[in-house]
């Protein structure tokens, strides 16, 4: 049986009145794909920051691997071989996307380790055309795919994304949707996302929260073809 590498027991946030995640019961096994779906408000950047340690959540647990880390801080999860990709990235404009990633690389190896698995990426994510340039200079799709590259470098075996998506072409799109397929090759991911193209490119078990509470699991087909989810939570969306 494939190991649980993410579970939340009774997940609960809460600012002042608003219930903003509501007892959320959550299980991720090993190499498995996950989209977070919902209306806007139904809870799920504040499970996602929970779940990321940058909420504290008022009640209930997170587990990673069996390791109770509720309440750790970012740094910490991290540090246990989690890749976190926010809204708010963590790169140098003025360097290129070799040294972007050889710089995420060199926090967890030597240099001659590093520059190995600097390619390695380049290659998985297919930066190969633009690792000379500055990243100031590159198109929105394409920094994305750099923000993944800084993830994937310290090979984790729990990726979590917020919205990775937001704001891509077409083309982007799909092409990001190949390269998350390529992480759960050796990850299990979790993507918070809204744009429903590239959940479907994606096609995999989607969670839909409503009201800070888990609505329904099942697969993205499903999903989308229930009344309830498509006529109420998905509107005109899908
Ligand atoms: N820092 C905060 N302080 C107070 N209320 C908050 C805070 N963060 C979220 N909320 C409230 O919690 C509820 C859930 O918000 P959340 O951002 O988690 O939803 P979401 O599903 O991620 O929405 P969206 O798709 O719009 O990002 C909302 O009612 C929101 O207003």
């Amino acid at each position: 049986m494939a190991e649980i590498v993410l579970e939340t027991e009774g997940l609960t946030k809460r600012f002042g009145g608003v219930v903003a995640s509501d007892n959320v019961d959550f299980i991720l096994k090993a190499r498995e794909l996950r989209c977070l779906i919902g209306p806007n408000g139904a809870g799920k950047s504040t499970f996602f920051k929970c779940v990321t340690g940058l909420h504290t959540p008022t009640e209930g647990k997170v587990f990673m691997r069996g390791q109770d880390t509720t309440g750790w801080h970012p740094h910490e999860i991290a540090a246990l071989g989690v890749g976190i990709k926010t809204q708010v990235p963590n790169v140098m404009d003025a360097l290129s996307v070799f040294e972007n990633i050889w710089m995420a690389a060199r926090r967890f190896m030597p240099t001659r380790e590093a520059n190995t698995k600097t390619s390695d990426i380049i290659d998985r994510l297919r930066l190969g055309p633009i690792a000379k340039a500055d990243l100031g200079r590159l198109a929105h799709g394409e920094r994305q795919r750099v923000e993944l590259g800084l993830v994937a470098v310290a090979d984790p075996w729990l990726v979590l994304l917020d919205e990775p998506a937001a704001g891509m072409s077409a083309e982007d799109v799909e092409r990001m949707s190949e390269i998350i397929h390529e992480l759960t090759r050796t990850a299990a991911v979790v993507i918070v996302e809204h744009d429903m193209q590239f959940i479907r490119s994606i096609a995999s078990t989607v969670t839909v929260f409503h009201q800070g509470a888990l609505l329904m699991e099942d697969h993205v087909d499903k999903v989308m073809s229930d009344p309830v989810v498509r006529n109420v939570y998905l509107g005109k969306n899908a």
